[in-house]
């Protein structure tokens, strides 16, 4: 599903009334009956009687506020509309909204001063929702005076609160929030999900996120190139590798992976078991030799290969021909889990990706590896899934952190365009950005997941959905999506305090299941 900026929507919105002669006060009749149809739900359908505080604003967000109180009053509601504007003020389709609910008798209270706070204050004590339709897209940076007043009183008051596009206060592009903002039961978007409803902060605020639609054109979104995209789970079923009815394992190809040290050999063994999860038909951990008794005892369906080792028992200079010999047999490298900063082990690194005739997942130390030398990416290279979280990423970009997740978006983009990478930025709301420029945002996912190892499985996930034959970049889309279904999943079973990394693993099967297309009985009985 695409996901838009508020520029994008306003000129979705223009063109739906330039070009497709949509009058923009159909677009926001719409939009409000959207909404009225959604606090219907909520309600089971009753709305007679109910207590409803409409907020508006002095734009088109507010004007859309105006045709939910309207429809509200004609099916019986108790309808109070609080105004932070002076009704002259209201310009356009708002305008004409508010002369008909004025018309209409509704209940209309401007707020000009602090001195109008209290009659809103007392009315939210005994309301049964709030309308938030303060601001909507077109707002831009913190929420001062007044209007923050207001902001502040709602969120206090504790009620259930419906935001109208955008909760108010936050930043429809960034998901940032400088000032109060209103904390949303649900939010009912319209047309597309703004990107600033979808990534944090901002998700937190939106609360249950619908998006309505309310008559823009099918063709006209097609036709404008959006490159953002919320992952669904129509578009991972559709991706999902299929399996043949014949199959052998040869047919699910074969993953190399490469990693471990001392102290790390359960980072390479999540890795080497995802991807197994995740259905390749083989997998072979490669790992110091001195390390390949522990990890014969520690695994089953593994295969493992020893390699040669520096005096700290990591992987060496010498590694480089075997894993190369090893990767003839093989069409998917995943490598770093584990690995180590010992400097041969850095040097192995650099020297086998130049190197690499089949796509490879690079993670954890083979990144840092990369970090010392970004200009290894900067001749020909195979296909590349990199999954930095933001301190690995802030390394390969020279920053910090925090300016990393100031700007994940842009940052994930920019890096996987540069250097002709799919790059999976980690974190909350995971970005998987492709090197052609499309971007993916990842709703799964929770806290628990936040441990030791998680990140593991994830290269392993990827790495056997390649080795399946999916393009890097649809694997590192589909492998963030699966993980945080899993995790979803185990932190309805564990919790998200108990949840480990080797859970996952066993909650991978559930998520894998979620999106098969299911296909009756496998032997076909019953079938007429
Ligand atoms: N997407 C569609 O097709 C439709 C969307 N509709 C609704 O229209 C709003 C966007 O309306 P717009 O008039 O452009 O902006 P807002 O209502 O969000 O009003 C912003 C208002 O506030 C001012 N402002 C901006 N930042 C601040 C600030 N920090 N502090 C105070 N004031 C601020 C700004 O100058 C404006 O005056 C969209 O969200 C939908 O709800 C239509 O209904 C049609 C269909
Ligand atoms: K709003």
């Amino acid at each position: 599903m695409y996901l838009v900026t508020a520029a994008e929507m306003g000129q979705l919105d223009r063109l739906a009334s330039s070009e497709y002669l949509i009058p923009s006060i159909v677009l926001m009749e719409n939009a409000g009956l959207r909404v009225v149809e959604s606090i219907r739900r909520h309600f089971q359908e009753r709305v007679k009687n109910r207590r409803i505080l409409i907020f508006c604003g002095k734009g088109n967000n507010g004007g859309d506020g105006l045709v939910v109180a309207r429809h509200l009053l004609n099916q019986g509601a108790e309808v109070k509309v609080f105004l932070l504007a002076r009704p002259e003020d209201m310009r356009g389709d708002a305008r004409t909204n508010l002369e008909i609910y004025q018309k209409m008798g509704g209940r209309l209270y401007p707020i000009l001063g602090e001195n109008h706070l209290q009659r809103a204050d007392i009315a939210l004590l005994y309301a049964d929702l709030v309308v938030d339709a303060i601001f909507g897209t077109g707002f831009k940076g913190a929420a001062l005076g007044l209007p923050a007043s207001v902001i502040t009183m709602i969120n206090k008051a504790n009620r259930h609160t419906v935001a109208v596009d955008v909760p108010s206060g936050l930043e429809a592009d960034t998901g940032r929030i400088f000032g109060p903002c209103i904390q949303a039961t649900w939010t009912v978007t319209f047309a597309l999900p703004k990107l600033g409803l979808v990534v944090e902060p901002g998700a937190s605020f939106t609360g249950r996120l619908e998006v309505a639609d309310i008559g823009i054109p099918r063709k006209l979104v097609e036709d404008q190139g959006l490159k953002t995209h919320l992952l669904t789970a129509d578009w991972c079923r559709a991706n999902l590798p299929g399996r043949k009815t014949d199959a052998h394992k040869g047919v699910y190809g074969h993953v190399l992976a490469v990693g471990g040290s001392p102290g790390l050999t359960g980072a390479i063994t999540l890795t080497a078991t995802a991807a197994l999860r995740a259905g390749a038909g083989l997998v072979t951990a490669a790992v110091p030799k001195s390390l390949h008794e522990i990890l014969e005892t520690k695994t089953t369906e593994v295969m493992t290969c020893p390699l040669p080792e520096t005096a700290a028992g990591t992987l060496s200079r010498e590694a480089l021909n075997p894993i190369l010999e090893r990767l003839d047999q093989c069409n998917v490298l995943a490598l770093g889990p584990g690995l180590s900063r010992e400097p041969a082990t850095v040097e192995l690194v650099k020297e086998l990706l130049p190197h690499l005739k089949v796509p490879a997942v690079v993670d954890a130390d083979a990144l840092n590896a990369l970090a010392t030398d970004p200009g290894i990416l900067a001749g020909n290279h195979g296909p590349l899934v990199l999954t930095p979280h933001p301190g690995e990423m802030a390394r390969l970009i020279g920053t910090t952190a925090a300016r990393v997740q100031e700007e994940r978006l842009e940052t994930a983009r920019r890096y996987a365009r540069e250097w002709r990478v799919a790059l999976l930025l980690k974190g909350a709301r995971t970005i998987v950005a492709w090197p052609d420029g499309q971007t993916f945002i990842n709703p799964t996912g929770n806290p628990g997941m936040a441990t030791a190892g998680s990140g593991d499985v994830l290269t392993g996930i990827i790495a056997g959905l390649i080795a399946q034959g999916l393009e890097p970049g649809t694997a590192a889309a589909l492998g963030a999506y699966l993980h945080g279904v899993a995790g979803d999943l185990g932190r309805a079973a564990l919790g998200q305090h108990a949840l480990m990394a080797g859970d996952l693993l066993n909650f991978l099967p559930a998520a894998f299941r979620n999106l098969e297309v299911d296909a009756g009985d496998a032997a076909g009985l019953g079938r007429g």
